[in-house]
């Protein structure tokens, strides 16, 4: 469903009690990083809001989203740390360079989370345009960050009723 016919921001809170002594790793790209501190702010927030302590939130930055995975893999590697959340805008430029890091990223992401056994969660937006960027990072169509955060309680709760 496209982002413009489902808010970023809102959920349906299954799955998300006793969560409490969970600690999360936020990966940050820097490029892009008025879209990314925004992304950034979503998920603390959301963190926050659920129940997470400040103390059980870490936030690292990389360069770019190229990097997010290798981060994740670094976070994924330590056992306290129970789920990663990278955050990264990626926008179409002029060449295909664009392509090349959103699925490297993509799949970066999603072999960390299968090689640690870990909610490892893609909050990279891949926007044609800086204001399509800007509608999901805050805008009208919700915050992606919050999205990634409530993804990563969601897995987490998950894995907790097996
Ligand atoms: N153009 C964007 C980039 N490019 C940088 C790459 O992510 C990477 O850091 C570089 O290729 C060196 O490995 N990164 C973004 O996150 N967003 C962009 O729009
Ligand atoms: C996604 C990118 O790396 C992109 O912003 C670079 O722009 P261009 O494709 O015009 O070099």
């Amino acid at each position: 469903m496209a982002s413009n016919l489902k808010n970023l921001s809102e959920h349906s809170g299954k799955n998300m009690k006793g969560l409490q002594d969970k600690k999360f790793a936020i990966v940050v790209s820097e490029w892009n990083e008025e879209v990314t501190e925004s992304l950034y702010n979503g998920a603390y927030e959301t963190l926050l809001d659920n129940g997470i302590s400040k103390e059980n939130i870490e936030k690292h930055y990389v360069p770019g989203s190229f990097e997010l995975s290798l981060a994740a893999q670094w976070m994924a590697e330590r056992k306290e740390i129970d789920a990663v959340i990278c955050l990264g805008c990626v926008i179409q430029g002029e060449t295909k360079h664009f392509d090349f890091i959103c699925d490297a990223v993509a799949h970066g992401i999603t072999n960390v989370s299968l090689k640690y056994n870990k909610p490892i969660i893609f909050g990279v937006l891949t926007p044609n345009t800086q204001q399509q960027a800007l509608d999901r990072a805050g805008g009208k169509h919700g915050n992606k960050g919050d999205e990634a955060a409530f993804t990563a309680l969601k897995m987490l709760g998950l894995a907790k009723g097996l």
